[in-house]
């Protein structure tokens, strides 16, 4: 291992797996920032994510989204959650690859009941269980290939999932 920052994991997967809720609390227990690329997008454009959808566009976005992983895979050395659409782009997938990628696993009914109506998520404003159903089986694969660790979130609280995934990191380190 060699001495530069590194996140202790990096949380993908799909709208309302978790990452955001599950991240703090990680963080939290391990002591370490919580970083959110999703956060980090909007602070920097100055503008909430449906915002830039609007007026930029998606493509704008990926491509925000791409400096932003890259930006925060060099600097975090906390809990990292990525966007949920971030695997889409081979060049963060090839970021990933060397770090510990914890893949939040969530089933298309408990994904649409967090997600609600879509409020705050661009890709999910027009008939939210459909788009997610589709999203998810386009990018089952992606974030397969991206994870190191893979950790089921149906019907389980927060908590238990946090402190599922420290227990991991301490017997994976
Ligand atoms: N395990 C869980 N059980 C029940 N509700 C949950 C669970 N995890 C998250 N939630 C709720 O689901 C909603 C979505 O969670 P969150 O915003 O953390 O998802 P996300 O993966 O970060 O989504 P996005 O990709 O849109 O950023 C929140 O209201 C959160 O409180
Ligand atoms: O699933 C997606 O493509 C997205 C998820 C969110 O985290 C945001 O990054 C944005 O709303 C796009
Ligand atoms: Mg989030």
């Amino acid at each position: 291992m060699t001495g530069r920052t590194r996140p202790v994991c990096v949380l993908v997967g799909a709208p309302g797996s978790g990452k955001t809720t599950i991240g703090e609390i990680l963080a939290k227990t391990l002591g370490v920032e919580f970083r959110d690329t999703d956060a980090d997008i909007e602070r920097l454009a100055g503008k909430p994510i449906p915002e830039i959808f609007i007026d930029e566009g998606e493509a704008h976005f990926r491509t925000l989204e791409r400096a932003a992983v890259a930006a925060a895979l060099a600097s975090c050395s906390g809990v990292l959650a990525l966007g949920g659409g971030a695997v889409l782009a081979e060049e963060n997938r090839a970021a990933l690859v060397g770090h510990r990628v914890v893949h939040l696993d969530v089933g298309l009914s408990d994904a649409v009941k967090r997600v609600g109506l879509g409020v705050g998520r661009p890709l999910l404003a027009i008939n939210p269980r459909a788009t997610l159903k589709h999203l998810m089986d386009q990018r089952r694969p992606l974030y397969a290939e991206v994870a190191t660790l893979t950790v089921h979130t149906d019907g389980r609280t927060p908590e238990e999932i946090a402190a599922e995934i420290a227990q991991l990191l301490r017997t994976d380190s």
